[in-house]
């Protein structure tokens, strides 16, 4: 099989699975073509997609060649227009020789998208190209560890020089002697740098003063907000620790006028062994180990919720283990993948008629190139394991997985018997284990019989309650469908306004995300209604993905250098 149609099949698969360029390329064995001139082509011509299509598609070169296909069009026309060496095949080939007949209205029409651009040169295209490809560079946000230093330290400290900036996107592309910081809207303690800083050298951040954690990492402990129910908290998946140290800092700042310091305990969780030294080396650099107790290689779902020393549990943060597909590398860009749409009705410039667009639009999908990064740049989601399934059937089945065990956290979750608030958060942008777990939970035996319901909008800390980016309507009605008569009495929309969402690369500079509270205001019913399907061995799985976290990469805790 050629290049071009190797090539072809891995934006293909991008596109259906919404995985990375570079794990459809590199992922897969047996192919004929070079790694990495596969890697490059992709990688350009997904680029240029947008541009590309649209000289496709006025060329009319999908109705003037039948044979080809939207995507193998989009790879030769990008490297007959493009390319320095040209199209990578004998002039003789039937591929190459049926975009090499149409090249002169090609690049007629490639004229034509640049001077609709502004651009008066093709170099002035391709900086115009490149550079859009770095605009959608995702800031390094910075949680200030309040357990250990303060902002107004850190200003005078590690971020001496630095301006403050109240446009986020002045992070993107900062000039040579541009030192940005960004104190963010939404979450107390807050700041991003550019994605191009390096802070992990400097002292603040080997002292734990400075958390690498991504936005939307930090929302379900503030969501959480440990301090409204009082209590000890459980932080049931808690390797490597963000959101521990994040509930510790929130814990401590609540109670920082009580003399004798909180009351409150963090138990933290973790069933892998060696993610639970992780774990326990970042509780302490952070400050927080007097707050936390380390449970671990435990095993959330075998703890004992009537158990006397969970007693108190009052709050529990969830943030399990998930696809990961939300998850952003440090230094990646998002492009989108546009294709040629092969039924765009072209009528040709000669007889003078204007161009209709179909009513098929052509297939536009985010997808990541990313480039590899180093574990000390994870931060507690990039320690997830992605999921990059290059086969639908695959990936359905790892979600059905992933969303039972997940649910299955969530229900016991809400059988502690003095649990009041839980937050349940994935890096995952998957219905099937956001919103549909969320109904489950809210449907299911225990949150009917302990009187669970989802922390509405309104009941939120403020500036969560300001995040525009809500649930979805549809997944949540689906979800209430499915389960028919039971889910009569949930409001969709209520539900899908108490879900928080975050898009990934999007101008917000966040992770994919999804996070929902639940609350109960009734403690007065005490039989443990332990969820079905919570088996001797903990995980009621059946080990369908016991090799989970085996995929998950080390984190090797901030400092480390
Ligand atoms: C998404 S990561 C958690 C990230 C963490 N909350 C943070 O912010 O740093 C999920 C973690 O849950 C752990 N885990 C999965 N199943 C578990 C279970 N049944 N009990 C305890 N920990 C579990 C995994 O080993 C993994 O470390």
């Amino acid at each position: 099989m050629s290049l071009y149609h190797e090539a072809a099949q891995v934006i293909d698969t991008v596109i259906k699975s919404h995985g990375s360029l570079k794990a459809a390329v590199f992922n897969k064995k047996g192919w004929k073509s070079d790694q990495k001139t596969r890697y490059a082509l992709t990688t350009e011509a997904v680029k240029w997609s947008e541009i590309l299509s649209e000289v496709i598609e006025n060329s009319g070169l999908l109705q003037l060649d039948k044979k080809l296909t939207p995507t193998i069009a989009l790879l030769l026309a990008h490297d007959l227009l493009l390319a320095r060496k040209g199209v990578a095949l004998p002039a003789t080939h039937g591929l190459h020789a049926s975009v090499a007949r149409h090249k002169a209205r090609l690049t007629s029409e490639l004229t034509k998208s640049r001077i609709r651009r502004g651009c008066s040169s093709l170099e002035a295209l391709r900086t115009l190209v490149n550079n859009a490809g770095s605009q959608a560079a995702h800031p390094r946000w910075i949680r200030i560890n309040t357990l250990r230093t303060t902002i107004e330290s850190q200003l005078e400290t590690t971020l001496d020089g630095y301006k403050w900036t109240d446009n986020l996107s002045n992070l993107n592309s900062p000039g040579p002697n541009d030192k940005f910081v960004y104190l963010d809207k939404h979450i107390p303690d807050l700041i991003a740098v550019s994605a191009n800083t390096d802070l992990a050298k400097t002292q603040g951040y080997k002292d734990g003063m400075l958390i690498m954690q991504d936005k939307a990492s930090c929302f379900p402990a503030y969501l959480l907000d440990p301090a409204q129910a009082g209590g000890d908290v459980i932080d049931a998946c808690a390797a490597p620790g963000n959101k521990t140290t994040h509930l510790a800092a929130l814990v401590s700042s609540a109670t920082s006028n009580l003399q004798d310091g909180p009351t409150s305990k963090i138990f933290a969780c973790e069933r892998d062994t060696a993610r639970s030294q992780t774990l326990a080396k970042m509780v302490k650099l952070a400050g927080a180990d007097k707050l936390v107790s380390i449970r671990a290689s435990q095993d959330f779902l075998r703890l004992k919720p009537d158990s006397k020393e969970f007693a108190n549990v009052t709050s529990l943060l969830l943030d399990p283990s998930c696809s990961g597909s939300g998850i952003v590398g440090r230094d990646e860009a998002t492009i989108s993948v546009h294709l040629p749409s092969a039924t765009k009705i072209v009528e040709t410039a000669q007889r003078g008629k204007k161009r209709k667009r179909s009513a098929n639009p052509p297939a536009n999908v985010k997808v990541d190139s990313k480039p590899a990064h180093k574990p000390e740049d994870l931060d507690a989601e990039e320690a997830s394991p992605e999921v990059l399934e290059d086969d639908g059937e695959k990936l359905q089945a790892r979600l059905t997985a992933l969303s039972g065990f997940q649910l299955l956290l969530l229900e016991r979750a809400m059988a502690f018997p003095a649990a009041r608030r839980i937050t349940y958060s994935t890096c995952s942008v998957h219905d099937e284990e956001n919103e549909n777990v969320v109904v489950k939970a809210l449907l299911s035996d225990v949150a009917t019989e302990r009187g669970w319901r989802v922390l509405r909008r309104e009941e939120q800390v403020g500036g969560l309650q300001k995040w525009e980016r809500r649930g979805k309507v549809e997944a949540v009605e689906i979800a209430v469908n499915a389960n028919g008569d039971s889910g009569a009495g949930l409001k969709s929309e209520e539900v899908a306004e108490a879900c928080i969402r975050c898009v990934k690369s999007g101008e917000e500079g966040t992770m994919g995300f999804f996070v929902a509270g639940f609350v109960r205001d009734d403690g007065s019913l005490h039989t443990a209604a332990i969820p079905k399907g919570s088996t001797a061995n903990g995980n009621g799985l059946g080990g369908t993905i016991v090799d989970e976290d085996e995929q998950e990469e080390e984190w090797s805790g901030f400092g480390d250098d």
